[in-house]
């Protein structure tokens, strides 16, 4: 699939070329937002970066421009416009699988795993072959289309080696998906995504990866220094299963195997299409249009007031110290159409005061200091977008400080969620309902209902097809 966009729309101001329909979610580097490009009425999802890291930017467009692969999200344009970076991509109406599986409330079964992880290895022999490492393989990079087709997305920490260097030493990623070789900085390869695959592949059956109650700064400590995870009760899954983890886990990565080789692995090999997960995504789909993002906004917001500790997201390299950066992806809820992002989970609440350990007890002394920095979301230009109140500002090389831009489907989005959310004060009589829905307001109705009738078509489709498909099978194998 190619880009809809001409080449004259690939400069000047993108706000003319897209109408916006919500917000899809946040990660730690900016928003992204479900939009229609007006000439064509493509469906596509928007990501926007404050460009302040430009070469961070950079690498993440160069490496997804040159992708062309069912398996890995495509790439349709960007633009720089007025402290933004504006990315346009294939749009995945189902999000990630983290969101999938957090609002179904439920992890995914073998048979979804499988179908999954064949994709992720698709993308990635893909990736590999091209001398790409993704480096940030988890749930929450993954992308299901309506009808469960997995794609590769989040090309922010991805690196590309070269003749001259055919081995990284940067750490990067995130925590708990870590390679033991990544973490212990003696060189690595393609080979480390393949170890953050059977983390993922752990993180799909037991809802979360492995260590996850550990402080992530203290489980990089314990990544290459502790037996290869696997998964929490292994007599609950196949003997082929918890070979393919065993097999992506393989400590040492000169004995681990390649994507390629891996596609051949029964538990992939076997494994049914997408249409597997079509039944898990209508179910999830009809919840977001039940309203399980508002009970799950206000939720989000209970849970902000218990745990005061950050989520962590992706590590990237802060080129100025040459240091990791932890930044929080505090994310925030999906306005309309799709999922709500999902961030890693939450450190557990004690681990702090277990950061200095005795070194008698075998754990290395550290501080979260010398790993790196926790940037709370407050800091991080992205969060600005969504909180005006919180009044950050930026400060230029200068030293001058100014608002961020906002785009202008931005100040639209937000007036609106303002109008919905501020109640009238109680002295005032309250405002008759609004009975003027805007045009946008219907498109956007219309647009997820239409989603939603194309998933049940497919999901329909899937299911008869596979029928006949085996009836077709058993005729011929009786003749
Ligand atoms: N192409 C897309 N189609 C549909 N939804 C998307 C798309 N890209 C991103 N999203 C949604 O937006 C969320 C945020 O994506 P983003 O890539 O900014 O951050 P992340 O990968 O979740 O976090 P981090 O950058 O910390 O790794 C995703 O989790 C997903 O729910």
């Amino acid at each position: 699939m190619s880009s809809f966009l001409t080449p004259d729309e690939l400069s000047g101001d993108p706000n003319r070329l897209f109408s916006v329909v919500g917000k899809l979610g946040e990660g730690s580097y900016g928003t992204v937002h479900k939009a229609i490009h007006i000439r064509t009425s493509a469906l596509c999802a928007l990501k926007l970066i404050p460009a302040d890291d430009v070469d961070d930017i950079d690498k993440e467009i160069s490496i997804m421009r040159g992708c062309e692969s069912d398996f890995v999200v495509q790439f349709y344009g960007s633009w720089v416009w007025e402290g933004y970076l504006w990315i346009a991509m294939e749009y995945c109406g189902a999000g990630s699988v983290a969101d999938v599986m957090r609002i179904g409330g439920a992890t995914l079964r073998e048979p979804q795993i499988a179908s999954v992880c064949a994709g992720v290895l698709h993308g990635l022999r893909y990736l590999h072959s091209r001398g790409k490492i993704h480096r940030d393989i988890k749930a929450g990079n993954i992308l299901l289309t309506t009808s469960g087709a997995a794609k590769l997305a989040d090309f922010g920490v991805a690196g590309q080696l070269s003749e001259n260097n055919a081995k990284r030493t940067t750490v990067i990623g995130t925590p708990f998906w870590m390679a033991p070789e990544v973490i212990q900085e003696v060189g690595y390869n393609t080979l480390a995504d393949i170890w953050s695959l059977g983390i993922t592949a752990i993180e799909m059956a037991d809802g979360h990866p492995p260590y996850h109650k550990i402080h992530p700064m203290r489980a990089i400590f314990m990544i290459p220094t502790k037996p290869a995870p696997k998964l929490e009760t292994p007599s609950k899954w196949s003997d082929t299963f918890n070979d393919f983890i065993a097999r992506c886990l393989t400590k040492n990565p000169a004995q681990r195997p390649a994507a390629d080789e891996l596609l051949q692995h029964p538990f992939v090999a076997n494994a049914p299409g997408a249409s597997v997960l079509s039944e898990t995504i209508l179910d999830v789909l009809d919840k977001i249009a039940a309203g399980a993002l508002e009970s799950d906004e206000e939720q989000e917001e209970d849970d902000t007031d218990e745990h005061d500790a950050p989520d962590i997201g992706t590590m990237r390299l802060d080129t100025s110290t040459m240091k990791p950066i932890v930044r929080a992806a505090n994310i925030s809820l999906a306005t309309s159409g799709t999922l709500k992002a999902r961030g890693s989970e939450p450190p557990h609440p004690s681990a702090d005061k277990n950061d200095e350990e005795d070194a008698s007890t075998g754990t290395m002394q550290f501080s979260t200091m010398q790993i790196g920095t926790f940037r709370p979301q407050s800091t991080v230009g992205a969060g600005d977008l969504d909180n005006p109140a919180a009044g950050t500002m930026h400060v230029d090389g200068a030293g001058r400080s100014h608002q961020p831009y906002q785009p202008a489907f931005m100040q639209y989005l937000r007036a609106q969620q303002q109008q919905s959310v501020q109640p009238a004060p109680a002295h005032l009589p309250q405002p008759p309902p609004p009975v003027d829905i805007s045009a946008r307001t219907l498109l956007a109705r219309l647009d997820r209902t239409i989603e939603m009738e194309v998933a049940a078509v497919h999901a329909k489709y899937d299911s008869q097809r596979t029928a006949l498909l085996e009836r077709i099978r058993v005729e011929e194998d009786g003749l």
